[in-house]
């Protein structure tokens, strides 16, 4: 259904026969409101906005997780995209419509790939995006000249842990199921089974996705964005030794100088890890199980316990898989780059698809960066529908009288507002030496006990509450600090660097070499300042809270000067079901996303905007 131009749309878990040619025809061209309800009548309506108007477009799809979004996303891309390429008006149609037609095929062929390597089964969806995505369309006479994805805040806990019945990324299981026997073996890749970072959700096989169907899509994309043979290997090969990695285990052992520490349990990993990254061995086996330290000039090595070369290992692992995927998405945004024509104007059309609210059994700072970025954006859509509107009926002089509306503007500034908000005390820790997750939360305490939103345990518990738009979220602080800072230790980087594999040494000499204006982590901070890396620009360290933030408010300011549509999905049912509707299930949602007042507010206010000259013109 409608409110207004909101579309809202409810996933029926089951697939329906209305996304076909023959339903794409009766919605290209269509007066908004002509047809029933749909999503193509969004795609339509905001491709003709941007026609009419020269304005960019933004789509933003929003719901909790499972409702729908990454669905939506995709037919509504290929909606523009099959439509944008029959509309193509530049001077030279025949050009047009053939770049439009290449361009349409890259984008349809990067989807499976970028779902193999950002999605994974979790309880709730058993393709649930862990990532978040603003996919650009470019358009320029009326065709698809190219298309930009940027990513945020790809889930990297996932690569090392799952919970129960969840699954690591698509992947990896397809990647086991698709890959030919001698390639496997080459990779020495067995069964999911003997791998611990596969088997810890005890969910390996899937009904509702075909591994092997799968992974013959992702070789399909690899060939049509062009991926070298080199780059094919080097990314299966990273994908293997990620495997590997988690199953290298420690024993306690005394060093050479009798001091207690740990040494690997068998070399029998570690080796193919070398073997397929072509690293040093014994480099690998240090920063694995001692930590390096500068002291007056004076190099200290300290053994490491076996909690913490646990710790090493899967840091390694992910940030092995992270550079990864954000290698992929630069390479699928290479080809795509727009080939324009000079003489004409470009404009795009955006999706936003962000992840869902999330309230798991054990939430933490991942999940505080969800629900953050989803306050953010429901206070962008609040601001458009409320804010927005009854200024604009005062500016115009239309008699109204103001509607009460739920902002959360000061959850937001609970959680990323300077000087004081969460992320702030957050990153206030961090770079504290001596900070713990327990200081961190005693100053949260300490400085918001009295905000309405903010909760404090009535046990000494480590955790706080926040009364999020959608619910209230307990997050429990461990580990806060350690993956806000996201370091990896300096020699890691450093051993990875030089690897003999240009491929994987490339990916994390970039990292080495991000200097001045670019973005830099307390990876690249650290590193620098222990190889003598001068660099005469500040080197204050960002921390993964204040790149998110950062990160976000750019999105939020560059959505700001689109024109937008908005798309609410709805999960129909927790369990599922197909065409199963309850009806509490669905109020809670509508509630918690201020639908109500926005169906108040569309019906006593002016639905449909149009500006003089075009009202004139139609
Ligand atoms: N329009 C649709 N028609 C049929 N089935 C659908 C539709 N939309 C969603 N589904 C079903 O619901 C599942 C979950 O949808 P989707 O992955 O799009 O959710 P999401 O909102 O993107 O979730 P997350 O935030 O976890 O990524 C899909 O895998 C599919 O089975």
């Amino acid at each position: 259904t409608y409110i207004g131009n909101i579309l809202i749309a409810v996933n029926p878990y089951k697939m329906i026969d209305i996304y076909g040619l023959d339903v794409v025809e009766k919605y290209e061209g269509a007066l908004f409101g002509s047809q029933p309800p749909h999503l193509f009548a969004i795609g339509n309506a905001s491709f003709n906005s941007l026609k009419d108007t020269n304005e960019d477009q933004v789509v933003i799809i929003s719901g909790e997780s499972g409702a729908g979004k990454t669905e939506s996303t995709k037919l509504l891309m290929h909606y523009l995209a099959m439509t944008s390429t029959s509309a193509t008006t530049s001077l030279s149609p025949s050009t047009n419509q053939n770049r439009s037609s290449h361009v349409t095929e890259k984008i349809i062929e990067a989807s499976p790939l970028l779902e193999s390597f950002g999605n994974a089964k979790t309880i709730r969806n058993d393709n649930s995006s862990r990532f978040g995505k603003y996919v650009e369309l470019f358009f320029q006479g009326g065709g698809l000249v190219g298309a930009q994805t940027t990513e945020y805040l790809l889930e990297r806990s996932r690569i090392v842990k799952q919970v129960g019945c969840e699954r690591n990324y698509h992947i990896f299981y397809e990647m086991m199921k698709g890959l030919a026997d001698d390639r496997k073996a080459c990779l020495h890749l067995s069964s999911v089974d003997e791998f611990s970072y596969l088997n810890r959700g005890e969910a390996s096989n899937l009904e509702s996705r075909d591994d092997a169907e799968n992974f013959r899509s992702v070789e399909m994309a690899f060939s049509m964005h062009q991926f070298a043979k080199e780059e094919k290997d080097s990314i299966f090969k990273i994908l293997a030794s990620i495997l590997h990695l988690g199953n290298i285990n420690f024993k306690k052992a005394e060093n050479v100088h009798r001091m207690d520490g740990v040494k690997m349990e068998s070399d029998a990993s570690s080796r193919i890890v070398c073997l397929l990254l072509q690293l040093d061995r014994e480099g690998l086996d240090k920063v694995l199980t001692t930590r390096v330290t500068l002291a007056r000039n004076e190099k200290l090595v300290t053994p490491l316990t076996e909690e913490q070369a646990l710790d090493v290992r899967d840091s390694i692992s992910k940030a092995l898989y992270h550079h990864l995927f954000k290698w992929l998405v630069e390479k699928i945004n290479r080809n795509m780059k727009c080939c324009l024509e000079k003489r004409e104007a470009i404009n795009s059309i955006a999706i936003l698809d962000i992840f869902g609210f999330e309230d798991l059994r054990h939430n933490s700072f991942e999940q505080l960066c969800i629900n953050y970025a989803n306050e953010a954006l429901q206070h962008h859509f609040i601001a458009h529908i409320f804010r927005i509107e009854q200024d604009e009926y005062s500016r115009e002089g239309v008699q109204w009288c103001n509607i009460e509306f739920l902002d959360n503007i000061q959850v937001v500034d609970l959680i990323g507002k300077k000087p004081s908000g969460i992320f702030c005390l957050l990153d206030e820790e961090s770079n504290f030496p001596n900070g713990t997750d327990q200081s961190f939360l005693e100053k949260c305490h300490h400085r918001h006990n009295s905000h309405m939103s903010y909760v404090k345990p009535r046990m000494r518990e480590p955790s706080f509450s926040i009364n999020h738009y959608a619910g209230t979220v307990t997050y429990n602080v461990a580990e806060f600090l350690n993956k806000n800072r996201d370091t990896l230790k300096y020699e890691v980087l450093n051993l990875v660097s030089r690897s003999s594999n240009a491929f994987v040494a490339n990916m994390f000499l970039d990292v080495l070499n991000m200097d001045g204006g670019e973005k830099r982590t307390a990876t690249t901070t650290m590193i620098k300042a222990a190889t003598n890396v001068s660099s005469n620009k500040s080197t204050k360290a960002v921390s993964v809270s204040a790149m998110f933030n950062e990160s976000l408010r750019s999105l939020v300011e560059t959505m700001t000067k689109c024109n937008p549509w908005f798309i609410r999905c709805i999960k129909p049912n927790t369990d599922k079901t197909a065409m199963q509707f309850v009806d509490e299930v669905v109020m809670d949602q509508l509630k918690a996303t201020g639908m109500l007042e926005t169906v108040k507010i569309r019906k006593l206010g002016f639905p449909v905007r149009q500006n003089f000259a075009l009202f004139c013109k139609r």
